[in-house]
Order: C-alpha cells, then sequence, then structure tokens
C-alpha cells in the first residue's frame, strides 16, 4: 500500500501477511506507524490497496480509535439503530436488534442515556453495539483502549470477548498498543516497517516481545 502522489510516495504496507482463525480474537501490535491501522481500513474495505490480495468473511464491522467520529445520534439507542435505517426492518425488529445488542455490550440499562453523557468507554460499547447490529461475521477494531481508564477498558475488552465465536463463529482483529491486552486474546501479531514479523499465540507473542526488550 503506498500513499501520496509521483513526488511524494510512501510505502506503508510491504507484504504484510496476516491469517487469522475464523471465531477468535486476534491481537495485532506494532510502533507508531508502522500500518497497523492501514492493514485494518485495506480489511474493511475503507482503503484500496495497490497491489495484494486479501480474503475476509463478510460483512465486516469496523470501529475507529475516537468513538466521537462514529457516534452521531443523540442518544445510546437510536445511534445503534442508525446503521439499521438501510434494511428496511419494522419498527419492533429494529427494537428488539438494538436492544439485543446493547445486552452483548452490558449497555442495556443505558438506551435512553444522551450519547454525550457517556465515559470513553462507554461510547466505544455503544459504537460496538452500533457495528455488531448490523450482524457482522468480523469486528475490526482500531485501538478502541488508547483513551479510556482502566475500567473502561476492561469493559471494552470484556464486551468484544464475549461476541467473539459463538455460533456465529464471529472474529474479532484489535489494534492496541497495550501488551496487557494480550491476556485478552487467543492470538496476536507483531507488525514492523509494514511487514507481520511475527505470528501465534497470545503467550508466544508475549514471549517474542519480551525478546524485544518489552515488558509485558
Ligand atoms: N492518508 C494518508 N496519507 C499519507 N500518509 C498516511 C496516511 N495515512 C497514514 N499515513 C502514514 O502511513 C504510515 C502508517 O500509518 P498507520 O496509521 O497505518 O500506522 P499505525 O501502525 O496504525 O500507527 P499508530 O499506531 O500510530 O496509529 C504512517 O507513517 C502514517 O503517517
Amino acid at each position: 500500500m503506498t500513499y501520496g502522489n509521483e513526488s511524494n510516495r510512501k510505502q506503508v504496507l510491504a507484504g504484510a501477511h496476516l491469517m487469522v482463525q475464523r471465531g477468535t480474537f486476534h491481537i495485532l501490535l506494532g510502533p507508531n506507524g508502522c500500518g497497523k491501522s492501514t492493514l485494518l481500513r485495506i480489511l474493511g474495505g475503507l482503503l484500496q490497496p495497490d497491489s495484494g490480495s486479501f480474503r475476509i468473511d463478510r460483512p465486516c464491522g469496523f470501529v475507529f480509535q475516537n468513538p466521537d467520529h462514529q457516534i452521531v445520534m443523540p442518544t445510546v439507542a437510536a445511534d445503534v439503530a442508525f446503521g439499521l435505517g438501510r434494511y428496511k426492518l419494522r419498527e419492533a425488529e429494529v427494537r428488539a436488534q438494538v436492544n439485543c445488542t446493547l445486552e452483548m455490550v452490558n449497555m442495556q440499562e443505558q438506551a435512553q442515556r444522551p450519547t454525550h453523557t457517556l465515559s470513553g468507554g462507554q461510547k466505544q460499547r455503544v459504537a460496538i453495539a452500533g457495528a455488531l447490529a448490523e450482524n457482522p461475521k468480523v469486528l475490526l477494531l482500531d485501538e478502541l483502549t488508547t483513551f479510556v481508564d482502566a475500567d473502561d477498558q476492561q469493559n471494552v475488552l470484556e464486551a468484544v470477548k464475549s461476541v467473539v465465536g459463538g455460533p456465529e463463529q464471529v472474529t474479532a482483529l484489535w489494534v492496541t498498543h497495550r501488551l496487557e491486552e494480550l491476556e485478552y486474546a487467543d492470538s496476536a501479531s507483531y507488525m514492523d516497517g509494514g511487514k507481520i514479523q511475527f505470528s501465534g499465540s497470545a503467550a508466544a507473542v508475549a514471549d517474542y516481545m519480551r525478546s524485544l526488550g518489552a515488558r509485558v
């Protein structure tokens, strides 16, 4: 993947080979600027790569680092319902789907809350519920816990963990800088210089990170 034009080209991905098993929680780690978000955006169809290929289950739900870029409605329930507008569902069906997805992220008690009164982590869970409402096979989650406190971090991770797998075999690809989050993952990868440098179980990646001098 290359950004820029003829006079100012920047190659960001250089043969990033990533394989994630369906129905698992996979963490993607790597230093700032190594290309994690670019890879995620390509997988989510938000960016068109100039070469290479990939296969991914569809539909995919994408959740951004800053929930304020994703939450568009004044209340929690209205926001989760927003994306369902294009499916021509009956009102009762929308209500049922909203309730069900808010329960998945443990936000059912907050359905009528104004979204601007939520904490960062609660907003992330509303954004996740919005993505889940459309029954995605894959959740692409870009640094959701960067700006949240420890309690919210745990709540957001547990919300994602609880929807992974299951009868629908939902897969989560979670980009983060926070190494302690490896304990939630089934598997992980470390990316640097536009390439996947190492992939394996969460424990194997933790060992690899230690070998690079990280405290895990
Ligand atoms: N739209 C763009 N135009 C030009 N360069 C870009 C664009 N988006 C990203 N880049 C550059 O591509 C490189 C990879 O960015 P990317 O956001 O994919 O990295 P990242 O690993 O997710 O970084 P971080 O952990 O800091 O979010 C960076 O050098 C970034 O500045």
